[in-house]
């Protein structure tokens, strides 16, 4: 019986091919099969670049990273452990989550004032201006803080930083913020506010040494919660948002790892937190805007008329009440993803124990832009928001020295100075 060997065996039983020059017919083959598979890889490709160009902006995106940013090499090593480096063995080496944002760029500069080492990181997302979050890094960079472009859920990023600089803290202020955009994009609060905080103490739990970590929760946790002012001891389980329930889960989240791991973690619950380099998507922010532009605000009202008032905090006295939490940290007690003993675990509420009505609010602006505001009043929506804020703070007193200063109309003053300024078109940045 003939040997049929693999070359030559039929793709049809019984019938047999030619045998003449089965090695050319081989190469024929190949070749046939390389120009169809090139030719689908390029169909392929384009489609995914067609794809691509069609996609919107997503806010979770970094335009830079898009065009190929990356990290890493020894040249950005240096940087990293540059930026980190700490005037004395007794002042902290703190990783800054959100170092571009509103409250990380002043909390940064602020650690980085008093000596401290300070490395930042953000995503430069596009929820709002990236050009803010970008000015905001350049006056970083002339403190001397070198800001990482990464994302949080990067755990091989975050792995790096902890193999280059041996963080003594963690102020993790990176989140999704805003109440009312939850209804529009709730995935990138699951993205940011649960999925990243969660690889953040991954990386937090598995550093040798371990990090104590501070980070921002949020008034909001209070939702539906009627007994006024809020202290800690009240109840949180009624959140009015997504964003809400963001904030709550990240406090039960932050129970678990101090539980398992022994990480010793602080949350801080921020009252609608105003003032220069503020964030653009707050009403005192785009009201000030609308204003100066003689566009129409709307003033939302409480449904049964009564008013919306808000527990405004101006930006330096949470500045004070990070730094407290970032003394007062206790170290963490676990090693390589162990737990050694129990850790430190804390809330605190930092608001200004001053609510004030959004009208209030207005007439302050009006007074100061010296322009008269287009009002409109409306029935607050039911999308997030909740009627009143009013912090107890005695707890932050209490352990944390924590003492707000500034009332709203002299905290709006340098707001509005600083906005005039650097929107103006002499501003440099
Ligand atoms: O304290 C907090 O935890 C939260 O504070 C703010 O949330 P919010 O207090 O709702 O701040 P704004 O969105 O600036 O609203 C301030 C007040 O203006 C009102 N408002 C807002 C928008 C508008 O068009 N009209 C209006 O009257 C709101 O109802 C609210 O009473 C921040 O946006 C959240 O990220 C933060 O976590």
């Amino acid at each position: 019986m003939s040997q049929v060997n693999e070359h030559n065996a039929p793709s049809t039983p019984g019938k047999l091919k030619p045998e003449k020059s089965p090695y050319i017919h081989h190469r024929l083959r190949i070749h046939s099969s390389l120009s169809k598979l090139t030719l689908w890889s390029s169909f392929f490709l384009a489609f995914i670049l067609f794809l691509f160009i069609l996609s919107p902006p997503s806010p979770s995106a970094s335009p830079r990273r898009a065009l190929g940013d990356s990290w890493g090499g020894s040249h950005w090593e240096k940087r990293v452990a540059k930026s980190a480096r700490r005037s004395s063995s007794s002042s902290l080496a703190v990783l800054v989550t959100g170092a571009s944002g509103f409250v990380g760029t002043h909390v940064s500069l602020a650690l980085k004032r008093r000596g401290d080492g300070v490395l930042g990181l953000d995503n430069f997302n596009r929820y709002y201006d990236p050009n803010l979050k970008r000015a905001r890094q350049r006056l970083l960079d002339r403190a001397g803080v070198f800001i990482v472009d990464g994302d949080l859920n990067d755990a091989v990023l975050l792995s790096k930083l902890f193999d280059v600089v041996p963080f003594t803290h963690v102020m993790h202020l990176a989140a999704q913020a805003g109440v009312r955009y939850a209804m529009q994009n709730p995935g990138s609060y699951v993205h940011s506010n649960i999925a990243g905080f969660v690889n953040l103490l991954e990386a937090c739990k598995n550093a040798n040494p371990q990090p104590a970590v501070v980070w921002a929760s949020s008034s909001s946790v209070y939702g539906l919660n009627s007994k006024v002012p809020f202290s800690e001891k009240d109840r949180t389980d009624q959140p009015a948002s997504l964003y809400a329930a963001s904030k709550k889960a990240g406090e039960e989240i932050a129970h678990s790892y101090n539980h398992i791991y022994g990480l010793a973690i602080t949350g801080l619950r921020f009252f609608t937190v105003y003032g220069p380099w503020g964030r653009p998507d707050m009403a005192y922010f785009f009201f000030t805007k609308d204003i100066l532009k003689g566009k129409q605000i709307t003033i939302f009202e409480s449904p049964d008329g009564g008013t919306v008032a808000r527990d405004f905090t101006y930006i330096d006295d949470i500045v004070k009440g990070c730094l407290g939490a970032l003394d007062t940290s206790k170290k963490s007690t676990g090693s390589g993803g162990k737990k050694k003993g129990p850790a430190q675990l804390r809330v605190f509420n930092l608001g200004n124990t001053s609510p004030v009505p959004v009208s209030e609010l207005v007439a302050i602006l009006e007074k100061l832009l010296k322009v008269k505001a287009k009002k409109k009043m409306l029935p607050m929506p039911t999308n997030g928001d909740v009627k009143f804020t009013h912090a107890n703070i005695s707890l932050a007193h209490r352990d944390l020295g924590y003492r707000p200063t500034t009332d709203l109309e002299t905290g709006l003053r340098k707001f509005v100075k600083w906005y005039l300024e650097f929107y103006s078109k002499k501003s440099s940045w």
